[in-house]
């Protein structure tokens, strides 16, 4: 059974016993949103990232989530992706077609992923404009707060040292305000090349999930959920989130 608190201004804050009980809480989750997302307004727009969160999303391609999901209305993004070819074990591509994509039937047009035969600042503008025409099409929300799209859910990892999608401690990547999506030659963590959402996209969502596992990850949660004030602005998975749900 998860312990679960809502704070102040993160959100709903769900521990859980262990893998296994996180994995069904956050594929019942991602269930729950696709169903509400399709009702509403014809379509589940869901943002991945990659690393650990892929496996424990792992029950979705099996019964009963497999058959109950409306699979065809799903369009699926990256919150981050690493400029490396589509077949390179680092993609995170890979690691969603892999694990999920390639085993459910979500239309490959509705798969928004990165060009990956061309520079790291030329894949980031190719993949913002090809949202921005989504967004004109209006099969991505345009967010009625800010100048983004608002996705119906975001999914993130975070790093041990409290990263999201590739936003990292104290990198200028965090500063960016005007663009839906940078990029980075110098991420901290291989590889190095890298396109991210920035943070007005990220918090321009409908429902936002950070989920965390492992030792490691510990002080950086900790810091996260009880230490607001003097880290606020080192650490990416703190910075301005208010009204979403996060689940760790
Ligand atoms: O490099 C990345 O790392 C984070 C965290 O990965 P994890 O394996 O520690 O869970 C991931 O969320 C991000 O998408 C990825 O590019």
């Amino acid at each position: 059974m998860a312990l679960t608190w809502t704070h102040k201004d993160r959100g709903e804050i769900r521990v859980h016993e262990n893998l296994e009980e996180l994995s069904i809480d956050l594929v019942d989750y991602i269930a729950e949103i696709s169903e509400a997302s399709i009702k509403e307004h014809g379509v589940f727009c869901i943002v991945l990232s990659g690393g650990s969160l892929i496996n424990l999303m792992g029950k979705l391609v099996e019964p009963p989530y497999n058959k109950i999901v409306d699979w065809a209305k799903w369009y699926v993004f990256w919150a981050d992706e690493r400029v490396v070819g589509k077949n390179h074990d680092d993609s995170n591509y890979k690691l969603a077609k892999d694990t999920l994509l390639s085993k459910v039937n979500v239309f490959p047009r509705h798969i928004c992923s990165i060009n990956d035969t061309v520079s790291a600042e030329d894949a980031a503008t190719e993949y913002e404009f090809a949202i921005r025409q989504m967004v004109k099409t209006r099969t991505v929300i345009a967010s009625e707060n800010s100048d983004c799209p608002r996705f119906d859910l975001i999914l993130l990892g975070m790093g041990s040292d409290g990263h999201v999608a590739s936003l990292f401690p104290n990198h200028p990547a965090l500063e960016v305000k005007d663009d839906w999506v940078t990029f980075l030659t110098d991420s901290p963590k291989p590889p190095p090349e890298r396109i991210t959402f920035t943070l007005p996209v990220i918090n321009s969502a409908a429902s936002v999930v950070v989920v965390a596992t492992g030792e490691s990850k510990a002080n950086a949660v900790h810091l996260a959920i009880d230490d607001l004030t003097s880290l606020e602005t080192l650490l990416p998975c703190l910075l301005g989130w208010s009204s979403q749900a996060v689940g760790i």
